[in-house]
């Protein structure tokens, strides 16, 4: 039995290279567990580098991933899956497939090889659906989704997994407003610990109860919203000039962005820059 005290995710000097080049450095963190917890960084800062570190897919060159304080790579592929499930933004390789197939595929790491789905596997898969809203959608083909029926059925897959630790990699990329915010409201609902890369920086804020800052491949911040999101920040790191102050509803940061003043050293017009 996992100790609940121990934190979820523990990550220890954790080092990545590809082709040669250094791409995650001496990265170090941990997640406790219900948390959600918001990636962010400018492009190619290597978020999704480190996401697929925590889903064993990139085998670390230094350092370790641990979860439930194992080291993944002690774990097959198969026992990891039981419990880290992932969204990714790119969803290919479910051609001829219907919305609810995708779904079921939810079931597989938790079930011996060519074992039938019983009537409670099933129901499983129905109630995920419904709960993410697309029962009248369920035995559309899964090409023929929006982008935001798509990202709504594989957290539907990913509640069928029932995994400890569900990782999303820009979940809210090419959705219209509403969906952004349906679908992390989703994710943020099903109460387990989350790690999401998130590009939208107010609704990362909004969302999160703590944000891991990376820039050009190290960890270089982690807090509350309130802690990582300061205009001297989003002016060093993302290179804007921009005012904060706290949202009338959540209490966390909300940015307002200056157009026109794309260094950290520029002022907005009348504004006293942080
Ligand atoms: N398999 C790989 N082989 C070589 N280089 C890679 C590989 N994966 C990522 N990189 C490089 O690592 C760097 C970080 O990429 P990554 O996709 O992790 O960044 P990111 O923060 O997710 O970026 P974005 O916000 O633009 O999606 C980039 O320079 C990328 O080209």
């Amino acid at each position: 039995m996992p100790n609940q005290e121990q934190p979820l995710v523990q990550v220890d000097a954790l080092g990545w290279q590809a082709d040669g080049r250094h791409i995650l450095q001496q990265i170090d963190f941990q997640i406790s567990r219900g948390t959600f917890v918001g990636l962010i960084g400018p492009n190619g800062a290597g978020k999704s580098s480190l996401l697929r570190c925590l889903y064993r897919v990139n085998k670390p060159s230094s350092g370790q991933v641990r979860l439930n304080g194992q080291n993944l790579w002690q774990h097959s592929a198969r026992t990891v899956a039981q419990q880290v499930a992932v969204v990714l933004q790119e969803t290919t390789g479910n051609f001829g497939l219907r919305l609810r197939d995708v779904v079921r595929m939810g079931l597989t790491p938790h079930k011996a090889a060519f074992a039938l789905d019983s009537h409670h596997d099933l129901q499983l898969v129905d109630d995920a659906i419904e709960q993410v809203g697309l029962t009248a959608l369920a035995q559309q083909p899964f090409e023929h989704l929006s982008g935001g029926e798509k990202q709504r059925a594989l957290i539907a897959r990913a509640i069928v997994q029932r995994p400890k630790l569900l990782l999303m990699d820009e979940p809210t990329n090419h959705l219209d407003v509403r969906y952004q915010i349906q679908v992390l409201e989703l994710a943020k609902h099903l109460g387990i610990t989350v790690i999401a890369s998130i590009h939208d920086l107010n609704l990362a804020s909004a969302f999160c109860d703590q944000l891991l800052l990376i820039d050009q491949g190290k960890l270089i911040g982690q807090g509350t919203p309130d802690e990582i999101l300061t205009e001297r920040m989003l002016g060093e790191v993302f290179g804007v000039c921009s005012s904060i102050d706290q949202h009338p509803d959540h209490g966390h940061p909300r940015i307002t962005y200056h157009y026109g003043y794309l260094t950290a050293n520029n002022k907005p017009p009348g504004g006293d820059h942080a």
